[in-house]
């Protein structure tokens, strides 16, 4: 049996059902995915709170990464991909033909499970985005970069080593590294998706408190199949099995009191 310290779970309890249009990053409606001819996403509607940390949970295959890349669209590069549905971010439906797909993933960043540095330095993977977007004052970079290094808990580490290549950078750090590289292009939202399963404990440790900072000022939606994780980290926890919403509350009361049986099941390791 699973125990999860309620000790590090949130006090403050959000009313999901009663969130605000100004409170709401986004609100999916009736969300169905096909890959091919197979649902992998049945009527999911939920919404999800701005400036705070959402975690999708549940056993492996029920759809989790899935329902994280249609918030911004990453399952467009899927051939036989198919959605019905309607996501909006912030009151705006993400799917609508006058939306700049490009500018959609700015805005909503994504970072994934093995971290990706470019082969290049430090610096310049940090600054990347920036460049795509024809920025190339060098003082406007340098801040940039030391601004989202510092968001990203890695300037002291990196400070003196900005030139050199990313690569040789620890395995938690180079994920640090990647998040600096989302948020320098100061998005809305970030998407994780389990950053942490390829890292050491101290790593994983480090990234969670990074996780805390960043949703002061970035929506965070986190993949994990680590319930501990969920439980410290996140404010409100999705729990899917096989494609569908099971439960969705904040936290704390889906780790200690969850409404669906199938939810008990699976925090307390029956399953999964
Ligand atoms: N590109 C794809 N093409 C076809 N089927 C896919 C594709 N990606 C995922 N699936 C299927 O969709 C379902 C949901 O997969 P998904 O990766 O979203 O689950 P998950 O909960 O994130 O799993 P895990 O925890 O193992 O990463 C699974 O049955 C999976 O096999």
């Amino acid at each position: 049996m699973l125990s999860i310290d309620t000790q590090t779970l949130r006090p403050d309890v959000p009313d999901l059902s009663a969130l605000t249009p100004e409170q709401t990053a986004f609100e999916i409606q009736g969300l169905n995915l096909f890959y091919d001819d197979k649902a992998a996403l049945t009527d999911i509607s939920m919404k999800i709170p701005k400036n705070q940390v959402t975690a999708f949970i549940g056993p492996s295959g029920c759809g989790k990464s899935t329902l994280l890349r249609c918030l911004n669209r990453m399952n467009d590069l899927i051939d036989d991909c198919r959605i019905e549905g309607k996501i909006l971010l912030e009151g705006d439906d993400i799917h609508h033909k006058a939306v700049d797909v490009a500018a959609l993933r700015r805005n909503v960043g994504m970072v994934f499970q093995r971290p990706n540095p470019f082969p290049k330095s430090v610096y310049e993977n940090v600054v990347y985005g920036l460049r795509l977007q024809g920025i190339n004052d060098r003082r406007r970079l340098d801040e940039a970069a030391e601004k989202a290094l510092k968001a990203a808990a890695l300037w002291d580490e990196v400070k003196d080593r900005l030139g050199d290549n990313a690569y040789g950078l620890s395995g938690g750090q180079q994920q640090r590294l990647v998040i600096a590289r989302a948020i320098a292009i100061e998005p809305r939202v970030l998407l994780l998706d389990e950053p942490t399963s390829a890292l050491d404990p101290i790593s994983t440790l480090t990234i969670e408190e990074l996780i805390t900072e960043l949703k002061r000022k970035y929506t965070v939606v986190i993949v994990t199949h680590n319930m501990q994780q969920a439980a410290r980290v996140s404010d409100n926890t999705a729990f899917m099995y096989l494609g569908s919403l099971i439960e969705y509350s904040d936290t704390n009361t889906l780790f200690t009191m969850p409404g669906k049986k199938q939810t008990e099941d699976y925090i307390t390791g029956r399953y999964g």
